[in-house]
């Protein structure tokens, strides 16, 4: 299969597109958006097994729009605030790629260090959604914290776990509605004991490090319990 791609308009710049680039391409969609999204909503039921009153919050804001008769479905992600707040505040707090990379165009200072151009920076999105100067109790799960109107913008800018810019994640869409559509089933249908025998208190939220990406140090084990069945 043979496609010219005009890059930037620029006519020198037209290259053939391969089958291998087309392979590269889904392999890059894959290796960038599985792992992501499968610790995003791992850390997700996580937290709220830690916090069972967000818990009850996100389920009844479930049975509200669901009204109690169905299987929450993608379309419904729209009409719950307080989920969306939960996803953001775990994303914050467990960014599952908590770095990203760019190389500087132009000789710049940043904090006093000179930064010659083509110097590749590493960028910590981690560090940057727990820093104390944009967050208040930067450590502390609070998905209330995003209904704040006052701190609307600064929270905004900070908010990084897809990255910016042009290069930033082209998956966070994607990757929300269907986290978002994965954690509302989970917790509508079932009731979660944590741990292997279903005893243990709270969730180890310690992190570990899979490759590149922030996954929980002791694996997510917990017990469902069926609390909603739609099929019947
Ligand atoms: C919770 C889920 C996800 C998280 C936290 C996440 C996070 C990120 C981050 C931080 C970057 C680097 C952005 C930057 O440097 O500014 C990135 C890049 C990327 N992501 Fe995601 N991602 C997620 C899901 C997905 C999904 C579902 C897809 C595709 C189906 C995807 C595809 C990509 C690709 C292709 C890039 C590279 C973009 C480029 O270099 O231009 N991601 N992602």
């Amino acid at each position: 299969m043979d496609i010219l791609l005009d890059v930037h308009h620029d006519p020198h710049a037209e290259f053939k597109i391969t089958r291998t680039h087309i392979k590269a391409f889904f392999l890059d969609l894959f290796i960038a958006g599985t792992n992501t999204s499968a610790e995003g909503t791992q850390w997700a039921m996580a937290e709220l097994l830690n916090n069972p009153e967000a818990f009850e919050k996100v389920r009844k804001e479930i049975e509200l729009v669901t009204e109690n008769g169905r299987l929450v479905e993608e379309s419904d992600v729209g009409k719950m605030p307080y989920l969306r707040a939960v996803m953001k505040e775990t994303l914050r707090l467990h960014p599952p790629a908590p770095v990203t990379t760019r190389e500087c165009r132009q000789q710049c200072k940043i904090n006093g260090f000179d930064v010659a151009p083509k110097t590749a920076v590493a960028i910590n999105l981690y560090a940057i959604m727990r820093d104390p100067d944009s967050w208040d109790n930067p450590n502390e799960f609070v998905p209330e914290r995003f209904f704040l109107q006052e701190e609307d913008e600064r929270m905004k800018l900070n908010f990084v776990p897809f990255g910016g810019g042009r290069r930033g994640c082209p998956g966070t869409e994607l990757a929300f509605i269907f986290i978002h559509t994965a954690v509302a089933a989970m917790v509508q249908c079932f009731d979660w004991k944590i741990g292997e025998d279903g005893k243990g208190k709270k969730v180890n939220m310690q992190s570990g490090s899979s490759g590149l990406s922030l996954s929980m140090a002791q694996p997510l084990l917990c017990v469902p319990v069926l609390h909603f069945n739609p099929y019947v």
